[in-house]
């Protein structure tokens, strides 16, 4: 084979949280995401570098496993890509072994493992900066002739030590033979075999490591308060608490002046466009359509930004894996893995990622619940829905002179997407799957500073994804609502509103017989439909639904829409609408992840099914108990 055609193919394995993925950014340039717990990578991912010589090569970050013997979804992928049979790939030509350097035991009996493959590689010693710090000394030269390998020191935060590993790949590359095939020597190992490579590693870790002269002892001091079960659980909750509260309150003077600048574009752009002819649909379509629309849900970017600082901040430091320690009890009893914690963490963000990271659980039903539950939790394109309605509903008020009301809504709905999803897991536990979960084992991480630089940079990353929802999904469906709700005109002489008679109007009063028992109106109706692309689309469809006609050009599109909803629907009509929002499976894209995660229709359908009966029952029950309590009327 010709070597200059195809660039040499590098993969990077090693434990969970050793730094590989933070060792592939560095090499590559690239923005995977890298947090301080174990299961953050769950697919591959490839990059291309290039060395000094100029040669390319092909980077593979991998999830992290503590051997091939592969238990769950995620290390099946390592294993199959370092063995060469992921379809339509070869095995890699070199192999970075990344060992976190402060742990090396474990690693160890890893590098055995991988060297029985046969594929030339280099151990990388990660994290070295913090072995430095805390007076580990290694043997690297003894280590070196121990284990036959090259080694190579690095700290991937800092991209320090990245020029040597390339070097050291690109020299294994090019004095093995390429192009070589078979599985080498690796064939899963028996009880006698795996009590070897035991002994082997802790001879290994004698003879080369001396105990570190300053060990970390604070992370032993930190986990005795933050992992104590009472005093832990109570600063969790505290610490959420806290997140919601600023979530609202924190937030709104960004807000404000978001709204005010999408309102300063409208009016000049209306000012630029003549309200006659066809520049009228035009002005129409641009600042009904468009900038109304988007601007209606862009306003939302501060919510969301602080909502993620604060879980950026917490991944990093080390706190998400505690946290899932301590939730581990509540979590058993609810039917559901320690492992899920991480899943449905990420589902705070969007319920895609999190599907995903299912896949670190061994167990088939153990993962198929957490799938099954995920998209319960409280994603953040729920967040402007849910703003939206508590602002015009909700007044804003203190309790106990500090706590903003709205805010405590806010953190009432994010418990009640946590308590549905555990009810679910208990009900699928108890009736379909019976039987116990496995047991629950995720190393705890030592607790790292948080580098700023890398905190700014992941939240920019998360406000660029919704910013890009935005512009790929929520601009075009503003096109089409606007669209249906403006043609065809209505007829000569009609007196009803002329959304009454678009095809939108169509659409919402056929379907309104459906919804009308929960509350629904036509409007809501119309909203609901491109809400299932994206849910948070329903803001600014009902936006366009209710604006389309009448600009009042004083204030900004979204008092204009909290003012129209407050005096077009009941109180009732307001938390039917929320109960929906906890439920419906509003999101195309989740469903297609649970397909190919589950590679079954059947599971999506079922999780189709379920949520809209949840969605319908919730509605239906806070409708009806609202307007028995007084909350029907409408205009309140
Ligand atoms: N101080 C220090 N921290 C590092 C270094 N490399 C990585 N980290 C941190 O270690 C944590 C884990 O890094 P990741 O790159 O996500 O680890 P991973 O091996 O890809 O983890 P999985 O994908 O879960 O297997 C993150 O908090 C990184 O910021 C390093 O060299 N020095
Ligand atoms: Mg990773």
């Amino acid at each position: 084979m010709d070597i200059a055609v195809r660039p040499a193919r590098v993969a990077l394995v090693g434990n969970p949280n050793s730094g590989k993925t933070a060792l592939f950014n560095a090499l590559t340039g690239a923005h995977q995401k890298v947090a301080n717990y174990a299961g953050v990578t769950v697919e591959r991912k490839e990059g291309i570098i290039r060395s000094a010589s100029g040669r390319s090569l092909s980077v593979l970050d991998l999830p992290g496993t503590y051997s091939l013997r592969a238990r769950s979804p995620d290390e099946e992928v390592t294993r199959d890509a370092v063995l060469g049979k992921l379809v339509g790939e070869a095995e890699p030509d070199a192999i970075i072994c990344v060992a976190d350097a402060t742990n090396l035991r474990l690693v160890l009996r890893l590098v055995l493992e991988l060297k029985q493959v046969g594929r030339p590689m280099v151990l990388a010693l990660n994290m070295y900066d913090i072995a430095q710090r805390q007076g580990l000394r290694i043997d690297l030269e003894k280590l070196q002739a121990e284990l036959g390998l090259p080694i190579v020191t690095t700290v991937a935060t800092r991209k320090r030590g990245i020029e040597d590993l390339v070097a050291q790949v690109e020299n294994l590359t090019l004095t093995a033979a390429r192009g070589e095939t078979g599985e080498g020597g690796w064939h899963a190992p028996d009880a006698s075999e795996i009590r070897a490579a035991h002994r082997r590693a802790e001879q290994i870790m004698r003879d080369c490591v001396r105990p570190p002269e300053r060990p970390d002892t604070l992370t032993g001091k930190i986990d005795g308060v933050l992992l104590n079960p009472v005093l832990g659980l109570l600063i969790l909750s505290a610490i959420l608490f806290v997140m919601f509260q600023a979530v609202f309150t924190w937030a709104a003077p960004l807000m404000d002046g978001i709204e005010a600048g999408f309102g300063l574009l409208g009016t000049a752009v209306s000012a630029v466009i003549p309200d006659e002819g066809a520049w009228g649909l035009l002005q129409s379509l641009l600042v009904e359509g468009v900038i109304a629309g988007v601007g209606s849900v862009l306003v939302f970017l501060p919510q969301i930004v602080i909502l993620f600082a604060f879980i950026i901040l917490l991944e990093d430091f080390g706190y998400m894996a505690r946290a899932a320690f301590l939730l581990d009890r509540i979590m058993g009893v609810a039917g559901l893995h320690g492992r899920a914690f991480i899943p449905l963490l990420s589902s705070v963000a969007c319920a895609i990622p999190g599907v995903m990271a299912a896949r670190v659980i061994e167990a088939k039903r153990d993962r198929m619940t957490t799938i099954l539950i995920a998209p319960l939790m409280t994603c953040s394109a729920r967040i402007p829905v849910y703003t939206l309605i508590i602002g015009a509903f909700i007044p804003q008020q203190t309790v106990w002179g500090f706590l903003s009301l709205q805010g405590l809504v806010m953190f009432g709905l994010y418990v009640a997407g946590i308590v549905s999803a555990l009810t679910v897991s208990f009900v699928i536990r108890k009736v379909f799957w019976r039987g116990a979960v496995e047991p629950f084992m995720m190393e705890l991480p030592t607790y790292k500073v948080p580098d700023v630089k890398s905190v700014l940079f992941n939240l920019w990353l998360r406000a660029r994804v919704f910013m890009e929802r935005a512009a790929r999904i929520i601009l075009p469906l503003m096109v089409l609502i606007w669209f249906l709700s403006t043609f065809p005109y209505p007829p000569e002489g009609a007196t009803g509103a002329p959304i009454d008679y678009s095809f939108a109007g169509m659409i919402g009063h056929a379907l309104e017989p459906i919804f009308r028992p929960i509350g629904f109106n036509w409007q809501m109706v119309i909203a609901l439909v491109p809400g299932m692309a994206a849910r948070e689309v329903a803001v600014a469809a009902l936006g366009t639904v209710y604006a389309v006609g009448d600009v009042d050009a004083s204030v900004t599109a979204l008092e204009a829409l909290r003012t129209t909803i407050l005096a077009q629907w009941s109180l009732a009509t307001g938390l039917s609408f929320l109960a929906w929002y906890i439920f419906a499976p509003q999101c195309v894209a989740t469903l297609g992840v649970v397909k190919r995660e589950t590679n079954s229709w059947g599971w999506m359908w079922v999780m189709v099914a379920y949520m809209f009966g949840l969605a319908y029952l919730a509605s239906f029950v806070t409708y009806h108990v609202a307007v028995a309590l007084g909350g029907g009327a409408v205009g309140g």
